[in-house]
């Protein structure tokens, strides 16, 4: 079993996501962060950058203790001893130098022959382990490099100190077998690999950043660049949360360890997220909303009996909530009826079936049905009266310059009626072509309508109370669509007075 170190560069390469800057103090925040999380090495800037970037790698260096802290520099004087004045103070320092290993590179980028970032690279890394023992060296591109280049290339910095060496995929190009492969030479064939550090740093390009860092790991490697949430230059990089949980849920088949409290993954993702406006995609393992969220009844049905039937990591384990059951179109009876239950709601089987069709046939309606839908058909429900009339459909016109029209049918025990008129608003012209229909004229007292839940498709709620001489009676509709709840709740007022409900004596309710 080997210690793999996590090296987080949220605050560096994570930094480089287009469109992301973070102030001194969310990076001193996060950085205390990613210190409770426990990664060995915090990568916090790249001093020479800016006068903001120096601030926050001294602040870092000065006020976080655990991990060692990190500054890049390129092969260049000044950036090697700015990044050695950003960490004077810190606990543990590394000075991390960098050039470039394709041939892409060297002639076009830095526009340098080999012999010269050799000795560039040995001049800088001299000058780095005069500040500081710990030194890691890296060539961008090693993927699209040639072996010999890079034999000798790392071979010269570890003579010259190097501690430690990175083998970048800076572009996203390599394949996991491949990119094993060239870990495995690096560690075979350059002189010293094998008593340092081999680390990789993968990006996302292809979508390959965490199999290639684990594909890494399986050839040598110890120490695994990465970012919170994978965020980082053009597609990212190595999704720390998903290589140390790929390392821990599979230890039977890596068998290694980290020192990451793994409880604190999901804290960390959410600050990150919050300070970088980078938002984690929905189904973004281990961090995304839906990662141990089950929809379909199926998978609930299985989850409730055992949870180990559809998840291979339990919620807690990243600092989450247990997995929960979203209720939607997909989900069946058992789910429905453990959520009836939560919601402090013990029915009968005959009532439970009565909801679950209203629920699947507001599923077919509505986006997503969150508890107080469901709680809101419940309370329909359990209210609910004999359904002397029962509303078949209603339709209206209305529009600016027109007089609302509404046509509404109803069925009742003697047959289907329908009825249209006009009035002075859509609801109106519905209720005087209920009044029609029923024959029985109402006055309404008062009218109230809210929203249940939130969004464009949240239900609308209508109440009303409606009297008939002495008797008063409330009713209630829920529709996603307003003019229906009206409708209903207008219904259900009838009904309750064929019922005999309300404040007077009864009154019998004139048949159609
Ligand atoms: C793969 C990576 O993520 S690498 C890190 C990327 N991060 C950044 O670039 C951080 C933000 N960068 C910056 O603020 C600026 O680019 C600075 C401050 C670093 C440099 O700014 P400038 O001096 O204006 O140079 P500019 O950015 O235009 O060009 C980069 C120069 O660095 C050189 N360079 C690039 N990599 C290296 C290296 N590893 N070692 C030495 N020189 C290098 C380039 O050849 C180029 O030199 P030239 O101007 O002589 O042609
Ligand atoms: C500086 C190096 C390690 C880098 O970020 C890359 O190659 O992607």
């Amino acid at each position: 079993m080997a210690y793999i170190k996590i090296f987080d560069t949220t605050l560096r390469d994570g930094e480089q996501t287009p469109g992301v800057t973070l102030n001194t103090a969310e990076k001193v925040e996060i950085a205390k962060q990613l210190a409770r999380l426990g990664v060995d090495i915090i990568e916090a800037g790249f001093p020479i950058t800016s006068t903001g970037d120096f601030e926050a790698v001294s602040r870092i260096a000065k006020e976080v203790s655990g991990p060692t802290i990190c500054a890049l520099a390129r092969t260049a004087r000044a950036d090697i001893e700015r990044a050695a004045q950003a960490l004077e103070g810190a606990e543990r320092a590394r000075i991390h130098v960098f050039t470039s290993g394709s041939k892409i590179h060297l002639e076009h980028m830095l526009r340098k022959t080999p012999e010269e970032v050799i000795e560039a690279s040995v001049e800088s890394v001299r000058l780095a382990r005069q500040f500081t023992g710990d030194v890691e060296f890296s060539a961008q591109d090693c993927t699209r490099s040639e072996l010999a280049f890079l034999y000798a290339l790392y071979g010269a910095a570890i003579e010259a100190g190097a501690t430690v060496i990175n083998i970048p995929d800076t572009v996203g190009y390599g394949m996991p077998l491949e990119y094993a492969e060239l870990i495995r030479n690096i560690r075979d064939n350059v002189p010293g690999a094998k008593e340092v550090d081999i680390s990789t740093h993968c990006h996302d390009d292809l979508g390959l950043a965490v199999a290639n860092s684990l594909a890494a790991i399986g050839a040598g490697a110890t120490q695994v660049e990465c970012t919170v949430n994978g965020i980082g230059e053009r597609a990212g990089n190595t999704s720390l949360e998903e290589v140390v949980m790929a390392l821990g849920t599979r230890r039977d088949v890596w068998g290694h360890e980290t020192g990451i409290n793994t409880r604190e993954l999901y804290r960390t993702s959410r600050m990150v997220a919050m300070y970088t406006g980078v938002s984690v995609p929905p189904n973004k393992a281990v961090v995304g909303d839906n990662a141990f969220a089950h929809e379909s009844g199926i998978h609930q049905d299985g989850v409730i009996k055992a949870l180990e039937t559809y998840e291979i990591m339990s919620a807690e384990t990243v600092g989450r909530d247990a997995g929960v059951l979203v209720m939607g179109k997909h989900s069946g009876r058992r789910a429905f009826r453990k959520t009836l239950e939560e919601l402090g709601y013990e029915l009968d089987d005959e009532k439970v079936n009565v909801l679950f069709k209203q629920f699947k046939d507001l599923c077919d309606r509505k986006q997503k049905v969150t508890s107080e839908d469901i709680r809101a058909l419940i309370d329909a429900e359990t209210a609910r009266v004999p359904q002397t009339y029962e509303l078949m459909s209603v339709q209206f016109q209305s529009g600016t310059g027109m007089i609302p029209v509404a046509t509404v049918r109803l069925k009742t025990d003697t047959g289907i009626y329908e009825e249209a008129a006009t009035g002075d608003g859509p609801v109106d012209a519905v209720y005087r072509a209920l009044e029609r229909v029923a024959g029985l004229p109402l006055k309404l007292e008062s009218y109230e309508i809210r929203s249940v839940g939130s969004g464009k498709d949240a239900l609308g709620e209508v109440s009303i109370r409606a009297s008939q001489g002495e008797r008063l009676v409330h009713g209630r509709g829920l529709s996603t669509d307003v003019i229906e709840a009206s409708a209903q709740a207008y219904v259900d007022v009838l009904n309750k007075f064929a019922a005999g409900i309300g404040k007077a004596s009864a009154q019998q309710v004139a048949t159609p």
